[in-house]
């Protein structure tokens, strides 16, 4: 992929009117230009957690408890950090996750994140619940990896017109967590018809209104939020979504390893270990302590992805050697994408590259391919 360091632009000067202005560079620095650019609101919603925040914490302590035991003379002038997925080269071991109501954050919304993925050739997960519908933002991805995620919604004729799409469903989502900033900021974006791109635009959910969703937005924002609230969804729907589609299909938010192989069984070509970022079940494993047991279970027949936590290269590392094919980026594309739209999602994704590529290479490896459960060790419980 790149030779000496090619690969490696650090670009972390914008200009402005006032001159050039520096970017961050850290994952605490991007949030806490964040935290100055948004109102309270958005704010809270995509740095808060469920609870009292412990199993978004665990998810960040969790990467401290291995450490990288690095390899040394090793010659690590070529540098490869692509990984397959289902067919596909990726160039760079990472994904954007899928994160919903972007608009809330940038007037971009979900372009952003899209046309820097595009750019690079990295897959962008759509969220179910983003502001642009899924044929905007697949016009300016072109053939780009468009991958496409839902929140399987009760009735079965949305769930199937949704799923001419879909290539990946998340299952720890069948309630909204309790999001105590949220609760305090008394902030739901979606009641103003934000995030409802997919719905709004959906031939089989806009028949279940009695009005247009422009005439009563609010109507059908709740009418939606009630179809997303699937609590009784069971593996006998997972079967069911597994029949609308030939394309590749992954269930993001398990982390117990009987539930990866329940997912196997059901036809499923890939799994994400997620717990949402610590944002629905609080008191829940962190992802990185799950993902062995997962990748026990089942990484030797379908690709293992993860997310929660993903900071840095030194995650990302460490998340390949534990078992994961790849890995999603949550969080951090969000605050670059709120402190500077494109070129912020832009600045965060290429440092992430840079400094993967850079501890690969310190790390003693020429290619992701070659990272393995003996470059980390446990260091402590
Ligand atoms: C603001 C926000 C919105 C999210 N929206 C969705 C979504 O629409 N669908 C989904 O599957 N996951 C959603 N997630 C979860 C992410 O896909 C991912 O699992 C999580 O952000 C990973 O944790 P991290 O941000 O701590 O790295 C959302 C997360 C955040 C922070
Ligand atoms: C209540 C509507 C669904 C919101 C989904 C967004 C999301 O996943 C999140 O974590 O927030």
């Amino acid at each position: 992929m790149s030779k000496s360091g090619e690969n490696i632009q650090m670009d972390i000067y914008e200009s402005g009117d006032e001159g050039a202005k520096l970017l961050p560079v850290s994952f605490e620095e991007w949030e806490e230009r964040a935290r100055k650019v948004l109102a309270a609101g958005p704010f809270g919603y995509v740095y808060g957690a469920a609870g009292a925040g412990d199993t978004h914490q665990a998810n960040l302590d969790a990467f401290k408890k291995y450490q990288i035991r690095p390899r040394v003379c090793c010659d690590v002038s070529n540098r490869n950090l692509q990984v397959h997925l289902f067919g596909q080269s990726v160039p760079v071991p990472f994904l954007l996750a899928p994160i919903g109501v972007n608009s809330i954050f940038h007037s971009d919304a979900e372009l952003a994140p899209a046309k820097v993925a595009a750019d690079l050739g990295i897959p962008y997960i759509l969220s179910n619940v983003s502001t642009l519908s899924l044929e905007k933002v697949a016009e300016v991805m072109g053939d780009a990896l468009r991958w496409f995620q839902l929140y399987p919604p009760k009735d079965h004729e949305l769930t199937k017109s949704l799923i001419q799409r879909a290539e990946a469903a998340t299952v720890d989502f069948t309630l909204l967590g309790w999001r105590e900033k949220d609760l305090r900021n008394a902030y739901l974006p979606f009641l103003s018809g934000e995030g409802m791109g997919n719905y709004f635009s959906d031939p089989v959910f806009r028949q279940k209104l009695d009005e247009p969703p422009e005439k009563n937005v609010k109507k059908a924002s709740l009418k939606a939020l009630e179809e997303g609230n699937n609590t009784c969804f069971t593996w006998k729907e997972v079967a069911f979504i597994r029949e609308q589609t030939r394309l590749p299909l992954l269930i993001k938010g398990i982390t117990h390893p009987e539930d990866a192989k329940l997912a196997v069984n059901h036809g499923v070509d890939g799994i994400i270990v997620s717990n949402h970022g610590g944002r629905q079940l609080d008191g829940a494993i962190a992802t990185l302590d799950a993902l062995p047991s997962v990748y026990e279970a089942v990484g030797r027949e379908v690709p293992v992805l993860m997310d929660s936590g993903i900071r840095r290269g030194a995650d990302i590392i460490k998340a390949i050697a534990l078992g994961a094919t790849a890995v999603l980026i949550g969080r951090p594309y969000i605050y670059g994408l709120a402190v500077a739209g494109e070129s912020g999602v832009r600045q965060v994704i290429q440092n992430l590259i840079a400094e993967t590529e850079l501890q690969l290479a310190i790390s003693g490896k020429s290619s992701i391919q070659k990272v393995d459960r003996s470059l980390v060790m446990k260091v402590r419980d």
